[in-house]
Order: structure tokens, then sequence, then C-alpha cells
């Protein structure tokens, strides 16, 4: 096993989304769930992401983007770009999650179910992210029918 699942705290923090396709999407809607500001950078940002980001950069990625960021999610469809964002945010001592390189990852992205207070997090290690899905929708009927049972 290689990534230490932890609860981190980002209230207040400042995290920058590269990229604002399919896959940076799914991210900043789970950042949405928490108390921290979310940047998006993309050469073109289409309106749901427009919405829900607290700013909203238009233009490829630069490294003077990391200045101030706690966290980076690379997140576009070009893998020297992610690797470059990688780089940077390494030199800069900022965690970065690379989508289609685990192994350049600082940390990875579970599946999440949230029903606060209660958060499911599966992680396959990054081996399996299909099966993570599939577990934790599994799982989250077992929260959901406990719910049930702690209303009555
Ligand atoms: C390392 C990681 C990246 C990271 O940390 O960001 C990663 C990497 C890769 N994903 C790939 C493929 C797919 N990933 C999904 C979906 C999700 N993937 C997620 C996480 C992670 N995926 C991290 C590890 C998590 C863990 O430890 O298990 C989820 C759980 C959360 C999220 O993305 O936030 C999200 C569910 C969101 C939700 O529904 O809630 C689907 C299905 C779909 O999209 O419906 C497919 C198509 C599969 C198919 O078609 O079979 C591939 C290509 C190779 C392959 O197929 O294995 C790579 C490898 C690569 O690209 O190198
Ligand atoms: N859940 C996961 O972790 C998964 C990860 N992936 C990987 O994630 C990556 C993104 O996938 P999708 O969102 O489906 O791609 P997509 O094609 O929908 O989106 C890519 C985004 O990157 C942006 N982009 C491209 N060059 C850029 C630059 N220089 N600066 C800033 N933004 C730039 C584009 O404008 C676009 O918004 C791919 O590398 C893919 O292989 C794929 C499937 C699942």
């Amino acid at each position: 096993m290689k990534y230490l699942p932890i609860g981190l705290n980002v209230s207040g923090k400042k995290i920058l989304v590269v990229g604002a396709g399919k896959v940076a999407l799914q991210k900043i809607k789970i950042l949405k769930n928490f108390d921290c500001r979310v940047t998006i950078v993309a050469p073109s940002v289409y309106n749901q992401v427009q919405i829900i980001a607290d700013e909203v950069i238009i233009g490829a990625y630069q490294a003077r983007f990391l200045n101030n960021i706690d966290l980076v999610y690379a997140c576009t469809n070009n893998f020297v770009i992610n690797k470059k964002i990688a780089k940077d945010a390494r030199k800069r001592k900022i965690l970065v999650n690379v989508a289609d390189n685990s192994v350049l990852s600082d940390f990875i992205s579970p599946a999440l179910y949230i029903d606060e207070p209660m958060i499911i997090a599966i992680s396959s290690d990054a081996r399996a992210p299909k099966a993570s899905k599939n577990m934790r929708d599994k799982l989250k009927q077992v929260l959901r029918d406990d719910k049930v049972s702690r209303d009555k």
C-alpha cells in the first residue's frame, strides 16, 4: 500500500484545479462540500464549472497560478502539462493530485459519498478506480439504510 487515507483540514485553504473537463468537474463538485476556496484554470470553461468555482481563470496553465495555493489537482487531458504541474507543485512543496498519473501524485482521490457528518471514502490504492466507484455505490445504500433506522 502506498497512499495513506487521512482527513485533511481544508478549511480556508486555496485549491487550484487545472482543467475544466469531466474529471475536473468531478473534483470541484466534491470540493464544494468543504470550506475551501476553489480556483479553476482552463482555456475554456463551461457554465456548470463557472457557477460552482469561486474563481475562474480563462487561459492555459502557468506556474505562477500556484502562488499562494495550498493544494492542486492537475486534470488536463495533456499528460505533458499534467507532468509539468506536478513538477512545479513539488518545487513549491504544494501537494498535487495528477488525474492521469498516480505515480506523480502526492495524494489520490477516493470514491466519495457524503451524508454529513458521515463520509464514505473508498480507494484501491490507485489500482482499480472503477471498483472503488462500484464499492462506494454499494456502501452508499448501507449508510442510507442505517440513517433510516437512526431517524426512526
Ligand atoms: C489514481 C486516480 C486518479 C486521482 O486520484 O484523481 C484514478 C486514475 C484512473 N482512473 C481511470 C479510469 C476511470 N476512473 C473512473 C472514475 C473515478 N476515478 C476516481 C479516482 C481515481 N482514478 C484515482 C484512484 C482511486 C482509487 O484508489 O481507486 C474516482 C473514484 C474519484 C475521482 O475521480 O474523483 C472516480 C469515480 C467518481 C464518482 O463517480 O464519484 C472511471 C469510471 C467513470 O468515470 O465512470 C474510469 C473509467 C474506467 C473504465 O471505463 O473501466 C484510469 C484509466 C485506467 C483504468 O481504467 O483503470 C486511471 C489511471 C490513469 O489515468 O492513469
Ligand atoms: N477520475 C479520474 O481520475 C479519471 C482520470 N482520467 C484522466 O483525467 C484527465 C482529464 O480527463 P477529462 O476531464 O475526461 O478530459 P476533458 O478533455 O474532458 O478535459 C480536459 C480539460 O483540460 C483543459 N486543458 C487542456 N490543456 C490545458 C492547459 N494547458 N491548461 C489548462 N487547462 C487545459 C481543457 O480545456 C479541458 O477543460 C485525462 O488525462 C484522463 O486520462 C480519465 C478518467 C477518469
